[in-house]
């Protein structure tokens, strides 16, 4: 039997410990997260979704449990550790890209995640071929901006390329912290529509948190519930499948 993508044993952080605001943020979260799933987390603010995102990217490291990425015990390894098989893009449009850098150099950075940098080959030239073709799949004319700096692209053309920068190089594990939230309605649905296609044309293995119900439900084979720190519910797609927006809210309702 192969091993899932990665495992989650009854994971808890905990923030300023030993003093009068000690919190319990994630309070033992289980979580077996196999190859191919796409798994869309909903949740109340603060209920500890990008806290559980930080704990599997690495960049917080869980006060008791264990985690494990295709059976590896992964707890004690860094953040810059785990981008060899892990990629996240954020809500804020300015993460993820250096704003200096052209698109087509962005991507070339990319292409070469957890490498060494000095091993960079200059080959940029080569690749524009291969790097337009995949702005072109954006569908917002991230291709025709190839040699423009990011710092100068719209939001959605700068979260289009920090999500092509994430899949570049194939990750194991994709997260996706509301990266369409900060875009207007349209631009955000684009995105959502590529984010989608790549996922399942490639067979990725991705976690997306969103707070639109119907996104939740449209995409993705498994849906979870984060409220308090816990998994509240956690739907297979068969389950997913018979759930309504009104089945979600009233998780928020509780
Ligand atoms: N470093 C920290 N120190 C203190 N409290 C923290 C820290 N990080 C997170 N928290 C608290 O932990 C709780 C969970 O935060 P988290 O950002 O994971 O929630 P979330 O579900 O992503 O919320 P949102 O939907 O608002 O983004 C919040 O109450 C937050 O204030």
């Amino acid at each position: 039997m192969t091993e899932p993508m990665l495992e989650l044993k009854n994971v808890k952080t905990i923030v300023n410990p030993g003093t009068a605001n000690e919190t319990t943020i994630l309070k033992g979260i289980n979580l077996t997260i196999n190859d191919g799933d796409f798994i869309t987390i909903v949740g109340t603010n603060g209920a500890g979704k990008s806290t559980l995102f930080n704990v599997i990217g690495g960049n917080l490291k869980a006060d008791t449990g264990q985690i494990f990425h295709a059976g590896a015990d992964i707890a004690k390894t860094t953040e810059e550790q785990r981008t060899t098989f892990l990629a996240r893009v954020f809500q804020d449009p300015k993460l993820g890209t250096a704003p200096r850098m052209t698109v087509a150099e962005n991507m070339l950075l990319a292409s070469k995640r957890g490498e060494k940098r000095h091993l960079m080959p200059r080959r940029l030239k080569q690749r524009m071929a291969e790097f337009t073709k995949l702005a072109a799949q954006m569908n917002n004319g991230l291709e025709n901006r190839m040699t423009t700096p990011t710092g100068a692209l719209s939001g959605g053309q700068r979260q289009a390329l920090s999500f092509l920068m994430a899949t570049l190089k194939r990750p194991d594990i994709l997260l996706l912290d509301e990266h369409t939230a900060a875009l207007d309605p349209h631009t955000a649905r684009n995105l959502l529509h590529a984010t989608n296609q790549r996922i399942t044309e490639d067979h990725l293995t991705a976690l997306m948190i969103t707070h639109h119900m119907e996104d939740a439900l449209k995409y993705g084979n498994r849906l979870i519930v984060l409220k308090d720190g816990q998994i509240k519910a956690d739907y297979n797609a068969a389950e997913k499948a018979q759930l309504t927006v009104d089945d979600l809210y009233a998780y928020f309702e509780m």
